[in-house]
């Protein structure tokens, strides 16, 4: 089956029909009118306030979340920071950078409240994260990391140590290149995986030549596969989630603005509610639709006070309203 939602849409039909979509859709809302799409839109949104723990004393400090960034190289620190902080923000409790030794210092002077390693170049990078790994409740791969070969092959080794764990991962940015590389190393991964590509990665990952058809055609290849449990959040202007041969759409919200960090604000983002929603066995998708949703909020409402001079910091801080209005239980 495919499920396609937009903000102002959602419809079910079945596999073989996927190439009509367009013109079903037409006709399906023209016969409905769009009201059961709002009220479908709505019961997603509902799952998605079902996601964050409630903020009472018998939790400690970690349940909430320890996530772990694997990414920041000499030329790219602001990545990783925003996909940290962001993790932090939405409500994750511990987040821990691992990066390159020349961003240690860069990172660790943007926020006291990030723990960083600076240890993912040094000769001995596997041992020494392995102990941290162990902690870590979803990992994040790929912001700012740089595609150094080097790089690369320490990346390869920690998934290893995380398919052993069974650690759900995000791979996002320079982890996807690495990825659409060498596919097998996600291939029958034992935990929930979501890749978040851009419009360039997504062509990388599933094969330029994939054809013209819906990303969800496209990617349907690639999937099958792979095997295990992943999805796809492509991100573009509408963001569209795909799993289990389903096909989700977010839109509504951003801006024309789309100075850099966005998608590595998604990505932490991302990770936190991960967490959360594999902690409640609610499905991966609701997760991202969250993602999508807080990172295009965000997007909007500073787009509303900062106009062309907005910037992915300016976004972070709407993280607070975003979140109070679209994902607390009133
Ligand atoms: N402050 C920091 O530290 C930041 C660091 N970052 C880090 O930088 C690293 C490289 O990431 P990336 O995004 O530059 O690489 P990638 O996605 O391959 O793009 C390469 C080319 O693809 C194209 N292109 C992209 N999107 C497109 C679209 N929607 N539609 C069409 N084309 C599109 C576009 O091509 P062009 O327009 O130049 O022809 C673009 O130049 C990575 O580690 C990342 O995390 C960023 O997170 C930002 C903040
Ligand atoms: N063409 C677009 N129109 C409107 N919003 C968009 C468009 N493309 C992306 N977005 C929004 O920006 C978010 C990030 O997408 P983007 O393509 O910038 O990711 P990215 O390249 O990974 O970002 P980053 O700069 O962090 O590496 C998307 O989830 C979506 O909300």
């Amino acid at each position: 089956m495919l499920l396609s939602l937009t903000s102002k849409s959602l419809i079910k039909v079945n596999r073989t029909r996927v190439c009509t979509i367009s013109a079903f859709s037409k006709s399906f809302f023209r016969a409905f009118g769009s009201n059961m799409s709002q009220s479908l839109e709505n019961q997603i949104a509902e799952k998605t306030k079902q996601l964050a723990p409630p903020l009472t004393n018998d939790r400690h400090k970690g349940q909430a979340g320890r996530i772990g960034v694997f990414g920041g190289s000499l030329e790219f620190t602001g990545a990783p920071y925003y996909s940290a902080i962001t993790s932090l923000k939405v409500g994750a409790d511990l987040v821990y950078v691992f990066c390159a030794k020349e961003a240690g210092l860069v990172i660790k002077s943007y926020s006291p409240e990030l723990i960083v390693l600076p240890i993912l170049d040094q000769p001995n990078a596997v041992q020494q994260i392995e102990p941290w790994l162990k902690r870590l409740h979803v990992v994040l791969i790929g912001p700012g990391l740089g595609r150094l070969p080097s790089t690369f092959a320490v990346i390869e080794r920690i998934i290893g140590v995380c398919r052993n764990k069974k650690l759900p991962l995000v791979i996002d940015a320079d982890g996807l290149i690495f990825v659409s590389q060498k596919p097998d190393v996600i291939k029958d991964y034992p935990a929930p995986i979501v890749l978040t590509p851009n419009v360039m990665e997504f062509g990388r990952l599933v094969g330029q030549n994939t054809g013209d058809g819906t990303k969800l055609e496209r990617s349907s290849c690639f999937l099958n596969k792979l095997g295990g449990q992943v999805t796809i959040l492509c991100k573009d202007h509408e963001d569209e989630i795909i799993s289990n041969g389903k096909s989700v759409k977010v839109s509504g919200g951003g801006s024309g603005r789309r100075s850099g960090g966005q998608g590595d604000m998604l990505g932490g983002s991302l990770s936190t509610f991960l967490h959360w929603a594999l902690e409640k066995q609610v499905e991966p998708n609701i997760a991202c639709f969250a993602a999508c949703r807080l990172t295009r909020d965000c997007n909007a409402r500073a787009f509303a006070k900062q106009g062309r001079s907005m910037t992915a910091v300016d976004m972070i801080h709407e993280i607070h309203d975003v979140f109070e209005e679209n994902f607390e239980l009133k």
